[in-house]
This record gives structure tokens, C-alpha cells and sequence, in this order.
């Protein structure tokens, strides 16, 4: 391509999205007829037309863009979705119609918020296929196939290639390795390393597909797979023909710099791994087990074990709920946020807790927030969820109403807690700010949970 049409190419877009954010839907439609690919492609900003549109509060626009499939769920820099713009810009009907779930959903579920939120490491790239894991033959021919994708784990970290050599921290800077059956046959073998299986890469929508991508598309998409193997991790990184190729060392700062597609599979594998490590033996008799089901079961070798009779939950990969809340104050225009030892300086964050046996997500909210921060909580409303792969948390995420102000912190747990008024919490979310606290990064449940409550009362 020359620089010429990459230009004139440059010069449409701009057009594009100008016609967009100025709500101009002639212009929209007849650039879209043109040239269809522009739908989704984003400018300078990284923003989307369907998100200048909402931005600047053009129904008409937004609604022509969704009629003509744009994609709703793509984020800015800021992890912003169209929605989100929305939402914020206070332009309600566009957020109503962003929000609306094309099935009809809103009448069958009315008053829910029907908009998925979607958090880092809860995308699904992969069909998990979980019929396929008794399927032996399937998944051993599929191991051998040369379409088939494996990432590589050493004590449980992914190996990955660095974009930047900077020691930026910035999320797409990181990205996966990818292996083929050929570069990773040997460590099948190993006694000592862990497969497993993770699914299929989903098809892409087909209503714009040419014939021959429809033809391409008959064949099954690639299958992917996950080892952890304990062999030398410089000799690991031997194998990767890409530069700059490490196992990362610190996953709670590291892995939060993968793509959002490339995160989810993470979240996946890492747990199951995570699991695999951990349960070596049997919990019931102490007993040697065996993996099965491409790696979704554990089976005691002790044939009189009672965990091999009926369904033993031992037998499964384990998840561990947590509950986080964000705490409103009775006035409505502060949040409860607080601060453990070990968080970097400034950082104030939602609290958080286990969710214990026999207890409901609302009375787990009561009692964490109670235990660490002595703030009584009425109302509880839950918002989204975030898989955690640090090992296996699911971050359950909830807006709760205080009932009482008064802190008093568990020291054990918290060094500090704090009512911090909603000027401030802007001021560090949107502002960066960071003179009175830093918020967690975008990656997290608890910087989304701030931004939810931020947004969902704002009319800037
Ligand atoms: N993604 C996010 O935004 C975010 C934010 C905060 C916390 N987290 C995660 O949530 C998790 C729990 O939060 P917390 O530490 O405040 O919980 P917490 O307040 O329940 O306190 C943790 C303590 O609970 C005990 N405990 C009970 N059940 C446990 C279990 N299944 N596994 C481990 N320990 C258990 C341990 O003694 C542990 O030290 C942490 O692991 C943290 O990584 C994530
Ligand atoms: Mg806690
Ligand atoms: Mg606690
Ligand atoms: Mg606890
Ligand atoms: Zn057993």
C-alpha cells in the first residue's frame, strides 16, 4: 500500500468520526456505504464513532451505528465502553439504547441493568467446549495438530514477549507466546508437566463473511492448550523464537499488562493450573490421583476412597468467592475506601473478604465491612463480577448503603479507613490526581466499582 492511499484511507476515517461526533447521520450512512470496515476502526483518541456519538449525545447516530452491527462492547484507552460514555455525559436515552439487550431481555427482566459490565480477565475468547473434555480421542488429536496453540507456564506464570523496554506498565504491552505441537512435544511427555485443555477460538460473526471465509470457516477453528512444567525456565525461554521473552515474576502487577482477550485465557488457565498444583493429592484419603477431563478433574487412584463415590466436590477445580463492596455513605457523596500495609503509598482501595460457608453475598458484605472497617451496611446491590487468577478468587462486586459512619479499623487487616467525598474520588479517577489517593488501576473490580458509582449519578 502506498503512503498516498494510506492516507486518502487516514482522511476517510477522519471524516468518519468527525460526522459522527458533529451527529451528522447523511454523512455517517453514506461513508458507511463506501467503505463498511469503517465501522469499528478508531481514531487518534481511540474512540469509536459509536462513542463519539454518545459522547456528544446523537441518538440518531448511535442508533444507526448499532443498526448496522457496530461493535458495542470495544473500550477506549480509558477502558471506557460507548455505554460508559454515555452514562457519564449524562445522556440517558443514548446509555438506554446502548444498554438495551436486542432479544427483548428488558421486558422479560425489567428494571435490570441488562448492560453487561465487563471487567480484565473476564473476557471470553475461547469456546471451553466442556463436552469435548471426556472426549480422549478428540482431545489427543487435537494435541498433535499443527493448528493447535499451547502457552507455556512455569510455576504458574505464562511466558510472555515485552513490547516496550521501558519498564512501562501501560495494559497491551505484554503479550502472550504462542507454541506449536512440534516446539512443545517433548514436555508433553514429562511426567512432571500439567496439559490442559482450554477450548476452541471462537468464529468470528459470520454476517459479513465472503464466500470464501465461509469455506475456511467449515474447518474447526484452532484448539488451544496450557502446560505448567517445572523444567529450567532459561531453557524455557530458549524455545520462543520472539525477543525479549520472560516468565513474569510478580503476577498481581504483571499480568494486569495482557490484552483483554489474552487476560481472560489467563484467568482460565492459571487457575486450573493453579489447582493442579496445589491438589496433588487426594483431600479425602491423602491418597495419588489422576487428571481427567482435559484437566477438569482429579480422581483418587485408591479405589476403596470415598470420594469416588457420587459426586465429590475434591474432584473439581476449586473457586474461592470474595466479596468487594464500595461503601456509600447515608448523604449519598461519599465512599467508604481503605488501605492495607502493603499497598503501594497513596493507594485506597474498596474492602474485600473471603465469603465464608453458609453465608449469603449480602450478609459477607455486612460482616467484611463490619470486621474491617466497624461501618454497620444496609442495602446491598450487586454490580459485576471479576475472575481473580491469583490463584482462584471470583471478586464478586457490590454498591452497599451505609447505615452508620463511625470507623474503626481491624489494625490486623487495615492501616487506615476513610469517608472520601465524591469531588475527590473524581478528581483522582478521572484527573489523575494523585495528591490525596491513588485509586487502584482500571484493570481491577475495585477501580470499576468506583468508576460505576461515579458514573451512575453523574449528569456533567
Ligand atoms: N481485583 C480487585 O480489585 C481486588 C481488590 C481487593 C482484593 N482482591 C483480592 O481479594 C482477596 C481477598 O481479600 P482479603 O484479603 O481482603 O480477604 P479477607 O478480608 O477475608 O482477609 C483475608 C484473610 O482471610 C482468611 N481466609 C479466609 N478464607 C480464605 C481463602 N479461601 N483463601 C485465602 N484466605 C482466606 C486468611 O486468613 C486471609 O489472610 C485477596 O486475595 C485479593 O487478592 C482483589
Ligand atoms: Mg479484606
Ligand atoms: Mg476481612
Ligand atoms: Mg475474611
Ligand atoms: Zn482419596
Amino acid at each position: 500500500m502506498t503512503s498516498l492511499q494510506l492516507s486518502a484511507k487516514e482522511e476517510m476515517l477522519e471524516k468518519f468520526l468527525d460526522a459522527a461526533a458533529r451527529g451528522d447521520l447523511s454523512q455517517v450512512s453514506t461513508l458507511l456505504s463506501n467503505a463498511p470496515s469503517l465501522i469499528n476502526q478508531t481514531g487518534h483518541s481511540g474512540w469509536t464513532a459509536l462513542m463519539l456519538a454518545a459522547r456528544n449525545g446523537h441518538h440518531h447516530v448511535a442508533e444507526k451505528l448499532l443498526l448496522l452491527g457496530c461493535d458495542k462492547f470495544s473500550v477506549n484507552s480509558s477502558s471506557q465502553t460507548a455505554y460508559d460514555i454515555a452514562t457519564f455525559w449524562g445522556h440517558r436515552h443514548i446509555a438506554g439504547l446502548l444498554g438495551r439487550a436486542a432479544d427483548g431481555c428488558g421486558r422479560i427482566l425489567p428494571g435490570a441493568d441488562l448492560h453487561p459490565h465487563e471487567n480484565y480477565f473476564s473476557r471470553e475468547t475461547l469456546d471451553r467446549q466442556s463436552g469435548r473434555r471426556t472426549d480422549k480421542v478428540w482431545l489427543e488429536a487435537k494435541q498433535s495438530d499443527s493448528e493447535t496453540v499451547y502457552l507455556l507456564f512455569s510455576n504458574l506464570s505464562p511466558m510472555v514477549r515485552t513490547q516496550q523496554q521501558d519498564g512501562s506498565e501501560a495494559q497491551g504491552d505484554m503479550k502472550l507466546c504462542l507454541f506449536r505441537f512440534e516446539e512443545v512435544k517433548d514436555l508433553l511427555l514429562k511426567p512432571s508437566s500439567v496439559t490442559i485443555f482450554l477450548g476452541i477460538e471462537k468464529t468470528k460473526s459470520p454476517s459479513s463473511s465472503s464466500s470464501s471465509e465461509k469455506a475456511e470457516s467449515l474447518s474447526e477453528p484452532p484448539v488451544w492448550f496450557a502446560i505448567n512444567t517445572d523444567e529450567d525456565a532459561a531453557a524455557l525461554l530458549e524455545r520462543c523464537r520472539e525477543k525479549n521473552c520472560s516468565f513474569p515474576r510478580s503476577p498481581n502487577r504483571d499480568l494486569l499488562k495482557l490484552s483483554e482477550e489474552e487476560a481472560g485465557v489467563v484467568a482460565q488457565a492459571r487457575s486450573v493450573l493453579a489447582w493442579h498444583s496445589r491438589y496433588s493429592f487426594c483431600p479425602t484419603c491423602g491418597g495419588a490421583t489422576k487428571m481427567e477431563e482435559g484437566g477438569y478433574k482429579r480422581s483418587c487412584l485408591n479405589s476403596e476412597c470415598r470420594s469416588l463415590q457420587g459426586v465429590h466436590n475434591t474432584c473439581y477445580p476449586r473457586v474461592d468467592p470474595v466479596v468487594i463492596m464500595l461503601v456509600i455513605h447515608p448523604d449519598g457523596n461519599q465512599c467508604l475506601l481503605g488501605r492495607k500495609k502493603v499497598f503501594p503509598v497513596g493507594m485506597f482501595s474498596c474492602l474485600a473478604g473471603f465469603v465464608e460457608p453458609g453465608e449469603t453475598l449480602e450478609e459477607a458484605v455486612r460482616r467484611e465491612t463490619e470486621e474491617e472497617s466497624g461501618v454497620t451496611v444496609g442495602p446491598v446491590q450487586y454490580v459485576s463480577c471479576q475472575p481473580w487468577p491469583m490463584p482462584s478468587n471470583l471478586m464478586i462486586g457490590c454498591l452497599a448503603v451505609a447505615v452508620s459512619t463511625d470507623i474503626k479499623v481491624d489494625e490486623k487487616e487495615i492501616e487506615e479507613a476513610r469517608w472520601f467525598p465524591r469531588q475527590q474520588v473524581i478528581d483522582s479517577l478521572f484527573r489523575g490526581d494523585r495528591s490525596v489517593f491513588v485509586i487502584p488501576p482500571r484493570q481491577t473490580i475495585a477501580h470499576q466499582l468506583v468508576r460505576h458509582w461515579i458514573c451512575m449519578n453523574s449528569n456533567l
